[in-house]
């Protein structure tokens, strides 16, 4: 018989404390959605959304940044980045049949019992660079979002492998290094674009920390009532994102372009073999504003799960990051004061999403 979920502190322990998960909780046999996951209408997905407009948001071939069309490309991300802070990429270097056995990876993982993902809860895991949970900052939730995840920090090839979970650490690891190239590629186009030109050592440091994660989203019996993920911005400076087939991730237009409007929501479809790309509060900060760091969310669906997989690069804990100095002496003005990242950090996981509400923390004029 199915458990009952009725009572919020029984779900609660459940689902977060004794890592059950989302998983957990539809496979014990639930009909509906508990009210603990219910979002107040504002926030509820209309699943008639929809981008009719996939000509604008043909992916980017990163192979042609070699060749002649260097500038056209250079100029495609570049307007991407400053309208939407989404676009997709094809021929990035990431063999295909990697991001396929990423996608089995996060299957298996997610397919294990309970217990077997719990050793990794926080604030036990038996591994220093390791984190399974659910949902964002539950304790802070009003309610709570339709996803579990695990999430992998990267210190070394040896401490990935020694650390991460061993149902998935071979092929995360190999992801995160050949989109790692990708990602700094990515990066020096955005910077030239700005007019801006960093050292090697500055590059490495506002890339510096990287972290892997895999996402499940369980099929959910009520699509209508949930989220898979709340409006937020990521915190970091890039963030590569490979999805499977389901679809789902939306996108809010920060400013005119030719695929749509600004504020409304557009759907980033699932293309075989590409790769997700969306600028974070790092890069919007360095940039003064210009790189508009995206606001984005997840809907969930009751056919079937999906997996998603992102890699934050974010900049290293200790670094120091506010507008370039190129880009303020152009502008005429800093739109955003110096942050330690550490303190981004603390601020972005002490908050349960709200949108870009995060960048408040670093604006001019803020404490
Ligand atoms: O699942 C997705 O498509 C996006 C996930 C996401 O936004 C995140 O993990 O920050
Ligand atoms: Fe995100």
């Amino acid at each position: 018989m199915a458990q009952s979920f009725h009572n919020g502190n029984v779900l609660f322990h459940f689902v977060v404390r004794d890592g059950n998960g989302v998983k957990g909780l539809v496979d014990s046999g639930i009909s509906e959605v508990p009210e603990r996951y219910v979002q107040p209408p504002h926030e509820r997905i209309d699943h008639k959304l929809n981008s009719c407009s996939n000509l604008p948001l043909l992916p980017i071939d990163l192979s042609k940044l070699d060749g002649a069309n260097r500038d056209r490309v250079a100029e495609q991300i570049a307007a991407a980045a400053e309208t939407v802070g989404f676009f997709q990429v094809v021929n990035h270097g990431v063999p295909l049949e990697l991001l396929e056995s990423v996608k089995v990876a996060a299957h298996r993982f997610f397919g294990q019992p309970p217990e077997k993902k719990a050793v990794y809860l926080k604030g036990v895991s038996t591994s220093p660079l390791v984190n399974y949970g659910t949902s964002f900052v539950p304790e802070k939730e009003m309610a709570l979002e339709w996803k579990d995840y695990v999430s992998m920090v990267y210190s070394s090839d040896g401490d990935a492998l020694q650390y991460w979970p061993s149902e998935c650490k071979e092929v995360a690891l190999e992801y995160l290094k050949t989109s790692s190239k990708m990602v700094r590629t990515i990066l020096e186009v955005l910077m030239e674009k700005l007019g801006v030109t960093l050292d090697e050592s500055r590059m490495d440091a506002l890339t510096g920390f990287k972290m892997v994660n895999m996402n499940f989203y369980p099929a959910c019996p009520n699509p209508e009532l949930t989220v898979g993920v709340g409006r937020h911005s990521d915190m970091g400076t890039l963030t590569v994102l490979l999805q499977d087939g389901i679809g789902g991730l939306y996108v809010k237009v920060e400013e005119n372009f030719d695929g749509g409007k600004k504020g409304e929501w557009i759907e980033i479809p699932p293309v075989p073999g590409a790769l997700v790309i969306n600028v974070g509060d790092t890069l919007q900060i360095l940039s003064n504003g210009k790189y508009k760091s995206a606001e984005h969310r997840v809907r969930t669906t009751s056919t079937q799960s999906r997996v998603s997989i992102p890699i934050f690069t974010a900049p290293r804990p200790t670094e120091k990051i506010g507008p370039l100095p190129q880009v303020v002496d152009s502008d005429g003005m800093a739109r955003y004061r110096e942050v330690v990242f550490q303190d981004y950090m603390n601020n972005f996981f002490g908050k349960a999403h709200e949108g870009k509400k995060s960048l408040d923390f670093a604006h001019m004029g803020s404490p």
